[in-house]
């Protein structure tokens, strides 16, 4: 279906970096907002409701949920919690578009729930794809409905696939920055601080997100990601490292022509595509000038030195649990390190061993097995971490 005018949105995930940058794109699209969701961040949503005014909020820790109830009793709109809450906002009758922004493996019920409800969904949440890629791309095409990408590379392709047919395509360039660690040996990885590993050379992220982009695990779970979005196997994917972030991933077609979306990096493009699509609309972002970078660089990735980034295509070519498993090591042990209780190194070395040392299925899973598979990997992690 095509609008002209205005769209219904639920943003699951509203008061993080992509739910914020929604909110912008919203707001200047005239677009309404029908449901807020968050974990926590109660001072923030209370803020978001009231410029809003949302029929639903959702908060996701049970705590929180009282502190929210007293913030906005003058108000009629209505509270929810849990992840339940957020698949009932997910599944509302009059949304257009469910963005779905949290993070972590706690999206992939919401995820489901507008899905199962016919809902076009605006996926950021990329451990959803990750971690049951085959469950739900199953329950899209149950329900005819569309997943729109959000991730910046996965829009690029997504927008430079427009007009064409798949059985045109003979593989894709999935772009990486190469995070604020390119060019570091093994031995460079052992001194990263927290601090470091917080600094994105090129986009403003949280926290989860960035420690991955710095580890190369970001474009692992990307891999897969694409892997599902676009239908490909893992020797169509090459990953290239391109320093500016200006050419943000591109399709080869069968005649060797390349198309790809560039731009500057500000992910309000490629959530403002998902929110107008198939339309374009102005973004308020600054105007790429390809003669103000000068030079764009391109670099084969250094994946014995970024061991998450081998781990993810191992897991993703062993198939069925086995990226669920790579994704749920990662959630923890970067927890963990966040909470600076193991080091940078430690991450990759999680995601390594529970790859080597859980064993799951290869072959079909249903919903409970991925839940039970995320429940024993992180138990895994922590008694691997933790246990003096
Ligand atoms: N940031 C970016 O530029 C990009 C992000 N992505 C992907 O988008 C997703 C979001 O990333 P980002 O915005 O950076 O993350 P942030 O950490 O900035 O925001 C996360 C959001 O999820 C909410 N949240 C966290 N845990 C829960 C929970 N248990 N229940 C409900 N809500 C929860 C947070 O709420 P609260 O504030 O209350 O904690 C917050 O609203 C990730 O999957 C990331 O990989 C993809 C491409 C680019
Ligand atoms: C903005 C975005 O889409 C992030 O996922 C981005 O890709 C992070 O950059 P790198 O993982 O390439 O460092
Ligand atoms: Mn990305």
């Amino acid at each position: 279906m095509e609008f002209e005018g205005s769209k219904k949105i639920t943003l699951l995930g509203s008061t993080g970096s992509i739910g914020t940058q929604t909110l912008e794109c919203c707001s200047h699209l005239g677009y309404k907002i029908n449901a807020l969701a968050a974990n926590r961040s109660v001072a923030l949503l209370e803020k978001q409701a009231r410029e809003f005014s949302p029929r639903y909020v959702v908060v996701s820790e049970k705590e929180s949920y009282s502190q929210l109830k007293l913030a906005l009793h003058d108000t009629d709109i209505k509270l929810l919690a849990g992840v339940e809450g957020m698949c009932e906002a997910a599944a509302l009758p009059e949304n257009d578009l469910v963005v779905n922004s949290v993070v972590g493996m706690v999206g992939l019920r919401p995820t489901l729930a507008a899905l199962q409800a016919k809902k076009t969904l605006a996926l950021a949440n990329k451990e959803t794809l990750v971690a049951a890629g085959k469950l739900v791309m199953d329950t899209a095409r149950a329900n005819g409905v569309d997943i729109l990408p959000v991730d910046s590379e996965h829009s690029a392709i997504f927008q430079s696939m427009q007009g064409s047919s798949s059985k045109e395509v003979h593989s894709i360039i999935l772009t990486a920055s190469g995070g604020p660690f390119l060019g570091k040996t093994a031995a460079d990885l052992e001194k990263v601080t927290l601090q470091q590993a917080l600094k994105h050379p090129n986009w403003e992220m949280g926290a989860k997100i960035t420690i991955d982009s710095s580890t190369l695990m970001n474009k692992g779970l990307e891999f897969i990601e694409a892997m599902w979005l676009f239908h490909l196997r893992p020797d169509q994917i090459e990953v290239v490292v391109h320093p500016q972030s200006v050419v943000h991933s591109a399709v080869e077609y069968v005649d060797g022509s390349i198309i790809a979306q560039m731009g500057v990096p500000d992910m309000k493009i490629p959530i403002q595509y998902a929110l107008t699509y198939p339309r374009r609309k102005p973004t308020p972002v600054k105007r790429l000038s390809l003669t103000e970078y000068g030079n764009l660089t391109f670099l084969k990735p250094d994946l014995d030195t970024f061991v998450c980034l081998s781990s993810c295509i191992d897991a993703v070519i062993r198939g069925g649990l086995y990226p669920c498993v790579v994704n749920s090591a990662n959630e923890q042990a970067v927890a963990l390190f966040l909470q600076q209780k193991i080091s940078y190194t430690d991450i990759g070395k999680c995601v390594r061993y529970a790859l080597d040392h859980y064993s799951c299925s290869r072959d079909r899973y249903t919903l409970e097995d991925v839940l039970f598979t995320d429940q024993q990997v992180r138990e895994m992690i922590k008694e691997y971490c933790l246990t003096p």
